[in-house]
């Protein structure tokens, strides 16, 4: 990250205002040490005319290849279908990229191989997701295995591929039903917009065929559920979250939280956590 703001701030591009982006470029121009909202990508300006016009300093409307140009870190927030337009011209030009469609980074993998060769970096935050710094402890020594448990509202998968694939209702569900049971390179095929989580969990662990996932979609729930059991020669932890929904079903609103965290860490004084 050699570039940098006049007044040493390190520039950040935003790909996507939706639900996650739009948080993170508002925390953004309301301040974070060392930052500064440099630049967005949006696919249809006008919708987003009341947001941009409501941001303190302007940040530049740029296409999603040239955000690299205008930013020392590119946050991708759009669909998995854009992530490689987004992070290839950045890493390609030596930026940070931080992805939250993960999912979309295993058919996309040559894009590690392609920051190395440039100096770039690839950041995938915990997102919605709990206890990524243990599971990247635990996988310094010896990960026996890793299991993951997502439960979700009907909301929260609904036109999911594999539900649309199999024909399965789930529209009229009165209690819990296993969707899928199978690794998290299956999982986030056949959901690709639902189980980012599972694919960061494995590139923290043992990897995506090695993770074992469960998907339920669940009308008792109300919130987004994750759990996940580890077992290695360090320790054993298994833990659980229940993320508030946002405006986007499938997306909980510690997503962005845990982006802004992220960020935060590039330049503050004090870190904590792995
Ligand atoms: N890593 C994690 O823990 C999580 C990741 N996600 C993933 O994060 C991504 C974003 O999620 P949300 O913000 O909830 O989605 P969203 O649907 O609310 O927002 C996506 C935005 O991208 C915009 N977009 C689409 N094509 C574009 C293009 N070519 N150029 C610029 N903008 C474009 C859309 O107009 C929309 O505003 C999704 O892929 C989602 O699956 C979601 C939740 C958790
Ligand atoms: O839990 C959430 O809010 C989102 C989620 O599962 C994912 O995208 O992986």
């Amino acid at each position: 990250m050699a570039e940098r703001t006049a007044s040493n701030e390190l520039r950040v591009a935003v790909a996507g205002l939706g639900s996650i982006g739009t948080k993170i470029a508002t925390a953004l121009d309301q301040g974070i040490e060392g930052l500064t909202l440099s630049a967005v990508a949006v696919r249809d300006p006008a919708k987003h005319q009341k947001l941009l016009g409501s941001l303190r300093r302007p940040p530049s409307l740029l296409p999603l290849d040239q955000l690299g140009d205008a930013a020392d870190i590119v946050v991708e927030c759009a669909p998995s279908s854009q992530l490689r337009a987004i992070v290839e011209p950045a890493v390609k030009r030596g930026r940070a990229a931080v992805v939250v469609s993960v999912g979309g980074l295993l058919d996309n993998f040559d894009l590690v191989d392609l920051a190395r060769a440039n100096g770039g970096r690839i950041l995938v935050p915990t997102g919605a997701l709990i206890g990524l710094d243990a599971v990247n402890a635990a996988a310094i020594g010896t990960i026996h295995s890793v299991k993951m448990v997502t439960r979700k509202p009907i909301d929260g998968l609904k036109g999911a591929p594999f539900i649309v694939a199999n024909n399965i209702d789930i529209d009229n569900l009165r209690e819990p039903l296993k969707l899928f049971e199978g690794t998290a390179r299956e999982a986030a095929k056949g959901f690709p917009a639902n189980l980012n989580v599972a694919v960061a969990l494995s590139l923290a662990g043992v990897g995506p065929d090695r993770t074992q996932v469960q998907i339920w979609a669940d009308p008792t729930v109300t919130r987004n559920v994750h759990r996940i059991e580890v077992e290695s020669d360090s320790a054993r932890f298994s833990m659980s979250i229940e993320n508030v929904p946002s405006e986007n079903p499938k997306t909980g609103l510690i997503t962005a939280l845990s982006v802004i965290a992220l960020l935060r860490k590039q330049r503050t004084t004090l870190s904590v956590g792995t």
